[in-house]
């Protein structure tokens, strides 16, 4: 991850953290084919498009193109036109000359897209900017200057754009709520994310975000298998922030190494007995159960080994029974060592284990 200073839409400068552009393709080619074709894109003098359902991760791969880009040390502007209220819209993005109208700021206001000079202007929610401001924007893209409300002369500015949405942009030109002339100027370098359900990487991104959110810790928790089967299954139609809400909220509440699907958030339990989760994808979900069962076994190696393989003892401080330590034996292919430690194992497993495993 790198930082750069960027001004967020509140205008004030923002500390947060900028993905490594690299990191966000994972390992998945699809993913990582998008993410090499964004990186084309920027540099070249175009304006980028990000399209994408909510929360498949659209503001963060603006973030990772500017960091990315040539602009990197010059600021990240960012403006929600969706958050903004139609009457403000006009002085954030322009701005105003010191006593423009009454009510004014004394020293005036640099608009956000003074502020991108040199850098980046990243228009969330492009789709929702007022018809009313689409033609004066589109002048500004043409003419690359701007003129602040008062200002005696416009001022010339130079940035990167880069707008997002999670409309059909086409839809709402069709509609007549978009210009379309606007639409060609901005839909240049289109870039799609996919929703989280038709990702293939899905199980590299858990594996990620529990990094991410454990730390060292990560490579000591588990999945449960019901946890790992819900997981690759839901639709997620809140995309990757509802995983990783999800996710996190998981590693909050936990109480031992193992995540059990009670400490999934109720809503996606919710979610999943009124049906909305998909038919598992059985490549990626292995990875995960590899994964897990990869952890479980070096967890239940290292009781052994530190018990010498006294079951009984391995078993307390794992905190499961006996019968489960047989179990997990026999599951995860571990060969037991009774005979080459004598005296120090217990007795033989019980008549009724395979029936248990
Ligand atoms: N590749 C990724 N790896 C890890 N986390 C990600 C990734 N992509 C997105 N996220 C996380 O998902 C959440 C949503 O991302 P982001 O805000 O970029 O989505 P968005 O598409 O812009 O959403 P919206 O349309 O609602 O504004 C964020 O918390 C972000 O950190």
């Amino acid at each position: 991850m790198t930082a750069h200073k960027a001004v967020g839409a509140d205008g004030q400068d923002d500390a947060r953290f900028y993905p490594d552009i690299d990191e966000l393709g994972n390992d998945d080619p699809s993913c990582k084919a998008l993410i090499e074709r964004a990186k084309r894109l920027i540099d070249r003098r175009l304006p980028v498009l990000i399209l994408g359902e909510s929360g498949t991760g659209k503001e963060c791969l603006a973030r990772a193109l500017h960091a990315y880009s040539q602009r990197r040390n010059a600021a990240l502007v960012t403006l929600n036109c969706a958050a903004i209220p139609e009457n403000l819209i006009e002085s954030e993005l322009y701005g105003y000359a010191r006593g423009a109208f009454s009510g004014a700021l004394s020293a005036g206001m640099k608009g956000r897209l003074m502020q991108a000079h040199k850098g980046t202007l990243f228009l969330d929610e492009i789709g929702d900017m007022p018809a009313s401001q689409q033609m004066r924007f589109l002048r500004v893209l043409s003419e690359k200057e701007v003129a602040p409300l008062g200002a005696s002369a416009p001022v010339r500015v130079d940035f990167q754009l880069i707008c997002a949405t999670h409309q059909d942009l086409f839809a709402r030109v069709e509609g007549g709520t978009f210009r379309e002339d606007l639409y060609y100027r901005i839909a240049v370098g289109i870039v799609s994310l996919p929703p989280l359900r038709e990702r293939g990487d899905r199980a590299l991104l858990i594996n990620k975000i529990l990094g991410e959110e454990l730390g060292a810790a990560a490579a000591t928790v588990a999945l449960a298998d019901n946890v790992v089967d819900l997981l690759m299954t839901h639709r997620w139609p809140g995309n990757v922030r509802q995983l990783s809400a999800a996710l996190r909220y998981a590693c909050a509440v936990r109480t031992g190494d193992r995540i059990e699907v009670g400490d999934l958030p109720l809503d996606l339990l919710t979610m999943r007995s009124s049906g909305r989760h998909e038919q598992p994808r059985v490549v990626e979900a292995t990875q995960i159960v590899t994964r897990n069962r990869h952890q479980e076994r070096e967890r239940i190696m290292a009781a052994l080994v530190e018990r010498r393989w006294n079951i009984s003892a391995a078993a307390r401080d794992l905190g499961v029974c006996r019968a489960s330590v047989y179990r997990k034996l026999k599951e995860l292919r571990i060969p037991h060592v009774r005979d080459g430690i004598a005296g120090q194992a217990d007795e033989p497993a019980p008549m009724h284990l395979a029936a248990v495993a």
